[in-house]
């Protein structure tokens, strides 16, 4: 058995446990990290990486059918999902071998096993390998999630799939896809699937994205998007049970209506992983839905353990991990402390329309006793959308109306994902909106139309001051 003696120990690499690794390395720190699966965890193996990769395919497929009049001819073209799986693999392997290499060369101590507390500062790896154990001052739980599935209904592999099945696996060879679930990865994969040529029935118990802050104009112009491709959702469809035969599969809604397949995609959610971390021999606790509980700083009830991302929870995405894994690494090594703050992590949804939002959304600002105002910006008339036949979509921004602060904003449309960090790093909240006024643009772009936001916000609410500065008088 191997011993090692570290300042932190990091269980799981995913987005989160490898931004902590590589921040505590950076900044002098003797680090492990221990995967027990594939490195580089849900977001780069099954996750985040391969979905754009499938995204960026489905938006040139959907693109293409404005060649003929930008005079680009050729045949009729059309996906195939297992040429597409065969990419997002290839690019999924490059960035882990990226990865894998970078934390060797910062000195982390790569430990392939299931990490376990054997007590608050001891940790096993028992692996493919053989075991060691690990001596540690500090650790991480970063062990992430995985899918959930409603009560009754078990995954068989080819017929009934979770997204890591999917990637793990590979796509089944059926056309008649069923897609199961109205949040994040239902709406992401209902418009992907559409795409890469297959017919997909996608079924919902809620309308699409209800449970997200996105606004009802942001899902209206979603709903659109959708619809304008044929893409519509089966509501109230709240699956009981699925059973396979010869044809495939048929889905049941607990009120009796059935669907036929030839395969089906759960997207019903996931759950924080804890299953053999031996929580039991540390003072860590779970809340009621398993999830690791943790304070502002992200400290669990066990002094010197912390814990971070998808098994924190509540929200589950790759950017509330590198974040939390940010603050923890900060807080260990600073005498300044930060503070969790979810509102302001951007969120993304990448549909038929890409979708981004961060701060608070107009209910919550209310709530906090804030009067939202709003300025608005199209993406109809800007001159790069309209160059690029992508016009869907508009920037929303959020200002309290007597102080100017911007309170959140939306961007929903292309390059949302890439807009949003004009929000997110806005720095003074106070100070945002003038700063944001004042970006020295690139002509023709889309971030210009977060600039016209603000000057919407200037003329309808009166924040003229706020945005552009006292005028000086010339008398
Ligand atoms: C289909 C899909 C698409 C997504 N798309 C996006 C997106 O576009 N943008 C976005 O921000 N988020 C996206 N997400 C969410 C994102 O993948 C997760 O929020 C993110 O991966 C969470 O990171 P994490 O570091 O908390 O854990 P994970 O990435 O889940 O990694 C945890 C790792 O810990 C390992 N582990 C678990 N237990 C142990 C143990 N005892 N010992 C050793 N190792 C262990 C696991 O094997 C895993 O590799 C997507 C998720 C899915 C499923
Ligand atoms: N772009 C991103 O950041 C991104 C992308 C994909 C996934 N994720 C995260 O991964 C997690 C998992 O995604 P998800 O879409 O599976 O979960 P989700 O929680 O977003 O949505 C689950 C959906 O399944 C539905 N559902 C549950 N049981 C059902 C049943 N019996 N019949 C019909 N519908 C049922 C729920 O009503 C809900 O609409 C989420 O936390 C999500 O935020 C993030």
């Amino acid at each position: 058995m191997s011993n090692y003696q570290v300042d932190i120990t990091i269980i799981g690499s995913g987005p989160g446990g490898y931004r902590a690794a590589v921040l505590a390395a950076l900044r002098g720190q003797k680090v492990a990290i221990i995967e027990s699966a594939t490195w580089g965890g849900t977001c780069l193996n099954r996750g985040c990486v391969p979905k754009k990769d499938w995204h960026e395919t489905a938006k040139w497929i959907e693109q293409s059918r404005h060649f003929a009049k930008r005079g680009v001819i050729g045949t009729d073209l059309k996906g195939d999902m297992a040429q597409a799986w065969e990419h997002q693999h290839q690019v999924v392997e490059s960035v882990r071998n990226s990865y894998v290499d970078y934390l060797k060369r910062l000195g982390v101590q790569l430990l392939e096993g299931t990490g376990s507390f054997v007590d608050a500062r001891h940790i096993s790896v028992d692996g493919p390998t053989g075991s060691s154990q690990i001596q540690t001052r500090y650790t991480i739980i970063a062990t992430g999630s995985t899918p959930a599935l409603p009560e009754g209904i078990q995954t068989i592999p080819g017929k009934v799939l979770t997204s890591d099945m999917l990637y793990d696996d590979g796509a089944p060879a059926g056309k008649r896809v069923i897609l199961i679930g109205g949040g994040v990865i239902g709406t992401e994969f209902a418009y992907i699937f559409d795409q890469l040529d297959k017919d997909v029935q996608w079924l919902v118990n809620s309308a699409s994205l209800a449970h997200t802050q996105f606004s009802p104009q942001a899902k209206d112009t979603l709903k659109a998007a959708l619809n304008a491709l044929d893409i519509k959702a089966v509501e109230h469809f709240r699956v009981a049970r699925i059973a396979e035969d010869d044809q495939g599969v048929t889905v049941f809604a607990e009120d009796g209506q059935s669907v036929q397949g030839d395969w089906v995609l759960l997207a019903t959610g996931r759950k924080a992983f804890t299953q053999g971390l031996g929580l039991e021999n540390t003072a860590v606790e779970l809340d009621e839905k398993g999830f690791v509980q943790a304070d502002e700083h992200l400290e669990t009830a066990e002094p010197g353990i912390f814990a971070l991302g998808d098994v924190v929870g509540p929200i589950m995405n790759a950017n509330q991990a590198l974040s939390d894994a940010q603050i923890i690494i900060h807080n260990l090594l600073s005498e300044e402390k930060l503070e969790r703050n979810p509102a302001w992590v951007p969120e993304l949804v990448y549909s038929a329309v890409e979708l981004a939002r961060i701060g608070l959304d107009d209910d919550t600002a209310e709530d906090q006793g804030y009067e939202p105002a709003v300025g608005f910006a199209a993406f109809e008339t800007s001159p790069r959308a309209l160059g690029q036949d992508d016009t869907a979509g508009f920037v929303r921004l959020l200002a309290d109306m007597d102080s100017g602060e911007l309170l959140g904003g939306e961007i929903i449309g292309r390059d949302a994902g890439e807009l949003i960090h004009l929000l997110a790093n806005s720095g003074d909240r106070q100070e945002a909106l003038r700063r944001i006024a004042e970006i020295r643009v690139n002509h023709p772009s889309r971030a210009e139309e977060l600039v016209n936001a603000t000057e919407t916000l200037a003329a309808r609410w009166g924040l003229e001051e706020q945005i552009f500065g006292s005028a000086e008088s010339s008398d």
